[in-house]
């Protein structure tokens, strides 16, 4: 997946992922995880998701990172926020309030821009890549998040050769594969989406969602 396919996308505004809502299974779930109020939430490949306000309205610190600059100028327009910007080794932050979106590379962040990121919360970003990019996503992103971080992990499942990705069907088994040495994983709750409706799921016989707590050790 290069990164001017998501710029097309965001160019010709096909962005079926986006929710006019904050995530479903974030509300239900992201209370119960006791994340800090003050403490940093990473949120990667954040689109323009409205999760990341909600998040902020919580009392967090957002650190989200988006490729696309017309994702990240849509999300402050949309939220009627006028961001700060400047510019990082790690691309250009837009800041305003307690979000600072990172318009940039998620696989150009440290571990030292990451250090305060005691949450995190992954919603159609692991699903969003290919498989050898999802391993690299976990060796080399999730990696640099710090001990005690924790947090939420979103996925979808479906038969793959039934559909193209993205989003991909990310099984509970590569979910362990992918985290299980470094994080604990807990499965929260497994979801079935009633196939046969408009978007992404036509013609699939089986799309389930999946949300998992996740801590590192
Ligand atoms: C499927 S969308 C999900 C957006 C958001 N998480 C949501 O729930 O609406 C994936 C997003 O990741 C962005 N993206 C893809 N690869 C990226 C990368 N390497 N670094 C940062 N953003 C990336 C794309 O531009 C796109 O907006």
């Amino acid at each position: 997946m290069q990164p001017e396919f998501w710029q097309q996308r965001w160019r010709e505004q096909r962005i079926g992922f986006h929710q006019d809502h904050p995530t479903a299974l974030m509300l239900k779930h992201w209370p119960m995880l006791d994340v800090a109020p003050g403490a940093q939430v990473f949120v990667p490949l954040a689109g323009k998701s409205l999760d990341m306000v909600w998040l902020a309205s919580q009392g967090h610190r957002v650190l989200g990172v988006e490729l696309s600059q017309l994702a990240v100028e849509q999300f402050f327009d949309e939220n009627q926020l006028s961001p700060v910007i400047r510019e990082t080794k790690y691309g250009r932050h837009y800041v305003a309030g307690l979000i600072d979106l990172v318009c940039g590379d998620a696989f150009g962040l440290d571990a030292d821009v990451l250090r305060d990121c005691m949450g995190v919360f992954d919603r159609a970003a692991l699903v969003a890549l290919p498989a050898d990019l999802r391993q690299r996503y976990a060796r080399e992103v999730y990696a640099n998040l710090p001990h005690g971080c924790h947090g939420l992990l979103v996925t979808l499942e479906y038969p793959q050769h039934e559909k193209d990705g993205p989003p991909f069907s990310v099984d509970d088994a590569e979910v362990h594969a992918l985290y299980a040495r470094e994080w604990a994983i807990d499965l929260l709750e497994r979801e079935r989406i009633v196939p046969g409706g408009p978007r992404f799921e036509e013609g699939l016989s089986r799309l389930e969602m999946a949300a998992y707590g996740v801590r590192r050790y």
